[in-house]
C-alpha cells in the first residue's frame, strides 16, 4: 500500500443531526488509498449514518465527504461513480439466477461487459453456483453476489456494512480472503463496518473506532501509528499501582478504577504529568505498568464511558 498516496475519502468536520439529536459529531477522518478499511464501534454509535452519507444515501447537516477529490456537496455524480456498496439488504430477485440478477445490473452500468461479468463472478468464488436460483443461495452466496453486483463497474472504493452479519465462521474467511485480495491485486480501497473487534483485526490494515457519533481512535494495525495518532501523541494504557485508586481516578479523565488499581490511557507526557501531581498530593503510586492490551481491550476501554452496549 502506498502510503503517500492521496486519501481516497475525506471525511471533514462531517456532522449529521435528525431533529435535536446529534447523530454524527464533527467527523473528520481520511481513508488511505488501496487499504481495507475499518470502521468499528458498538451498536447505536453512528455507523450506519456514517455509511450512508459516504454512499449518497443521506446528506451531512455540516462538512463535506471527498471522494478521490470530489467533493458530494458539489460534485456528487463524479464522487458516488467511484463508490460500490452493500448498505443493508442487497436488492436480488430471488426468483432469477445469480447471473441474470448481475445481467439485470449491467444494463444500468454503462460500459459492462459480459467478461466482466465473468471476472468478478470468478473473483468472488461464485463460479459453480451463478446459474443457479438466489433463492436457493446461502446468506454467505447472496453475499458474494451482492459484493459481485458492487464491483461491477470497477469502483476506487467498496463500502460494506456489517458485511459479516449472520456469516458463519467459514463464510467470514472467505469475506476476510476476497476482501483483502480486492485491495492487494486491485488496489481498490474497502471500507467495512463492524461491531467485531476481532474481525476487524484479522481483516483491516487501520481501523477507526467510533463511539457516540465521535471519531475516538485510528489504529494503524500492522505497525506505527497513523497520522491521527503520532508517535509523540499515540496514547498508551497504563496500571496505576496504588492504594487510593479513585484519586487516581478522579484526576485522569477517562481511567476506570480495576481492583486496587487505575487503568487510564493518555500520552506519554501526559502519565508524567499525573504522576507529579499524584506526588504532590501525596498519593503513593507503586508502580506505573504499562499494559499490553488487545485492540479489545482497548476498544472496550475506548467505548466503556456512556453505558454503551457491547455484544
Ligand atoms: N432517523 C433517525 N432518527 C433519530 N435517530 C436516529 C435515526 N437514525 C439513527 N438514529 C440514531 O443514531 C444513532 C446512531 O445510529 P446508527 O444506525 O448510525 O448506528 P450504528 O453504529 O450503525 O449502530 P448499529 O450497529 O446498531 O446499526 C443511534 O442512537 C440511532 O438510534
Amino acid at each position: 500500500m502506498d502510503r503517500l498516496a492521496a486519501p481516497v475519502v475525506q471525511f471533514r468536520g462531517v456532522t449529521k443531526k435528525i431533529g435535536s439529536k446529534t447523530i454524527i459529531d464533527n467527523l473528520t477522518l481520511d481513508v488511505p488509498a488501496g487499504c481495507v478499511f475499518g470502521f468499528l464501534g458498538p451498536n447505536g454509535s453512528g455507523k450506519t449514518t456514517t455509511i450512508r452519507m459516504l454512499v449518497g444515501l443521506m446528506s451531512p447537516t455540516s462538512g463535506d465527504i471527498r471522494i478521490e477529490g470530489q467533493s458530494i456537496r458539489t460534485h456528487f455524480e463524479q464522487a458516488i461513480s467511484k463508490v460500490g456498496a452493500i448498505v443493508e439488504n442487497p436488492e436480488m430477485y430471488k426468483y432469477m439466477t445469480g447471473y441474470q440478477n448481475l445481467m439485470h445490473y449491467a444494463r444500468m452500468s454503462p460500459g459492462v461487459t459480459k467478461e466482466r461479468i465473468a471476472e468478478v463472478v470468478d473473483f468472488v468464488g461464485l463460479g459453480g453456483r451463478v446459474r443457479d436460483r438466489v433463492s436457493t443461495y446461502s446468506l454467505g452466496m447472496r453475499q458474494r453476489l451482492g459484493v459481485a453486483q458492487a464491483l461491477l463497474h470497477r469502483p476506487r472504493l467498496l463500502v460494506l456494512d456489517e458485511p459479516t452479519n449472520g456469516l458463519d465462521p467459514q463464510g467470514i474467511r472467505e469475506l476476510r480472503d476476497y476482501l483483502r485480495a480486492l485491495s492487494r491485486e486491485q488496489g481498490t480501497t474497502v471500507f467495512v463496518s463492524s461491531h467485531l473487534l476481532s474481525e476487524m483485526e484479522l481483516m483491516c490494515d487501520t481501523v477507526a473506532v467510533i463511539n457516540g457519533g465521535r471519531l475516538v481512535d485510528v489504529r494503524h494495525l500492522h505497525g506505527q501509528p497513523t497520522a491521527h495518532t503520532s508517535a509523540t501523541e499515540e496514547l498508551i494504557t497504563v496500571r496505576f499501582e496504588t492504594d487510593q485508586a479513585e484519586t487516581v481516578h478522579a484526576l485522569i479523565p477517562g481511567s476506570y478504577v480495576e481492583g486496587s488499581s487505575c487503568v487510564a490511557r493518555a500520552t506519554r507526557a501526559d502519565i508524567a504529568r499525573f504522576n507529579a501531581q499524584l506526588v504532590q498530593q501525596g498519593v503513593a503510586v507503586y508502580g506505573i505498568i504499562p499494559m499490553r492490551q488487545t485492540l479489545e481491550d482497548q476498544f472496550l476501554a475506548m467505548t466503556r464511558e456512556g453505558g454503551v452496549r457491547h455484544d
